[in-house]
C-alpha cells in the first residue's frame, strides 16, 4: 500500500526537523529546492527568528523567495565560494548515496552549491530509497540550440552505458517547454534500470549540448531518511 499524500509530507517534515539539528551558529548553509527542502528552510527561518546567526546560499530562485520571505540572511557562491553544510532533496537514493536529482529542475544549482560544500546531507521520505537507480526519470540541463541532435546524441550514449529508456523535452505551463533558472531546457529521461551510473554520468558529460545532469555521485555524505518506522540515517563509507 502506498502512504497518502499527508503521510507523505510528514515524513518530510520529520527528515527535515532531524536535519536542523546539524546546523549551527555561524554555518554558511546551501539550501536545497523541493517539497522536502522547503520544510528545512521553515525550520532555519524558525531558528532564525530565534536568534541562530547562519548565512545561506539559495539552489533556486524559489528558495531563494521563500527564504528571504522567512528573513534568511541570504548570500552568494560569488561572495562566500565555501559553504559548510547543504541540505537538499532527492528524487532516487541508492545503498551507495548515489542520487537522482532535479525533478524540480533546479539541478544545476543545486549541484554546484552541493559541490562548494563540505557537507551534503540529502533529506527524504522513505520511497526515495532505491536498489538501482533509474525508478525517477535522470533530468539533464540543455541549452535550446541543437535540442534534436544533443537529444539523439544522448540516447545513444545511454544504450552505450547499459540503459534503456526513452527521452522526452520536459513541458511546463501548457504546450510550452519548462525553463530552467538558468533559462535552459531539460531533457527527461526514462531509464529503468542505470546498470553503471558513473559510466553514464561521464558519457553525458561529453554531449556538448549538455548542462549539467541529475546525477549526483560522490557528493553526498549522509541521508536522513524518514518512513512509517521513524527517521534512519544513512552515511556514506567515506564520509
Ligand atoms: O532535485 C530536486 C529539485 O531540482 C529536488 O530535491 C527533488 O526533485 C526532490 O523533490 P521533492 O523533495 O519535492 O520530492
Amino acid at each position: 500500500m502506498t502512504d497518502s499524500a499527508a503521510t507523505v509530507a510528514g515524513y518530510k517534515a520529520a527528515a527535515a526537523k532531524a536535519a536542523i539539528d546539524l546546523v549551527k551558529p555561524g554555518m554558511r548553509l546551501g539550501l536545497g529546492t523541493g517539497t522536502t527542502a522547503a520544510p528545512f528552510v521553515e525550520e532555519v527561518g524558525a531558528r532564525v527568528r530565534e536568534g541562530l546567526e547562519v548565512i545561506c546560499v539559495p539552489t533556486s530562485e524559489a528558495t531563494r523567495a521563500h527564504a528571504a520571505a522567512l528573513n534568511i540572511p541570504l548570500t552568494t557562491l560569488d561572495d562566500t565560494p565555501h559553504l559548510d553544510l547543504t541540505v537538499d532533496g532527492a528524487d532516487e537514493i541508492d545503498d551507495q548515496l548515489r542520487l537522482i536529482k532535479g525533478g524540480g529542475g533546479a539541478l544545476l544549482r543545486e549541484k554546484i552549491v552541493a559541490t562548494a560544500s563540505e557537507r551534503m546531507v540529502v533529506i527524504a521520505d522513505d520511497s526515495k530509497l532505491s536498489k538501482t537507480l533509474g525508478s525517477h526519470p535522470l533530468p539533464i540541463e540543455v541549452v535550446r540550440f541543437g535540442l534534436n541532435p544533443t537529444m539523439l546524441l544522448i540516447q545513444a550514449l545511454a544504450a552505450e552505458a547499459g540503459c534503456e529508456g526513452e527521452i522526452r523535452l520536459r513541458r511546463g505551463e501548457g504546450d510550452r517547454p519548462f525553463v530552467t533558472d538558468q533559462g535552459n531546457l531539460i531533457v527527461d529521461c526514462a531509464f529503468p534500470r542505470i546498470a553503471e551510473p558513473e559510466v553514464l554520468a561521464f558519457a553525458l558529460a561529453r554531449v556538448p549540448g549538455v548542462v549539467e545532469h541529475g546525477l549526483f555521485l560522490g557528493l553526498c555524505d549522509m541521508a536522513i531518511v524518514a518512513g512509517a518506522n521513524g527517521v534512519k540515517i544513512y552515511r556514506h563509507p567515506g564520509a
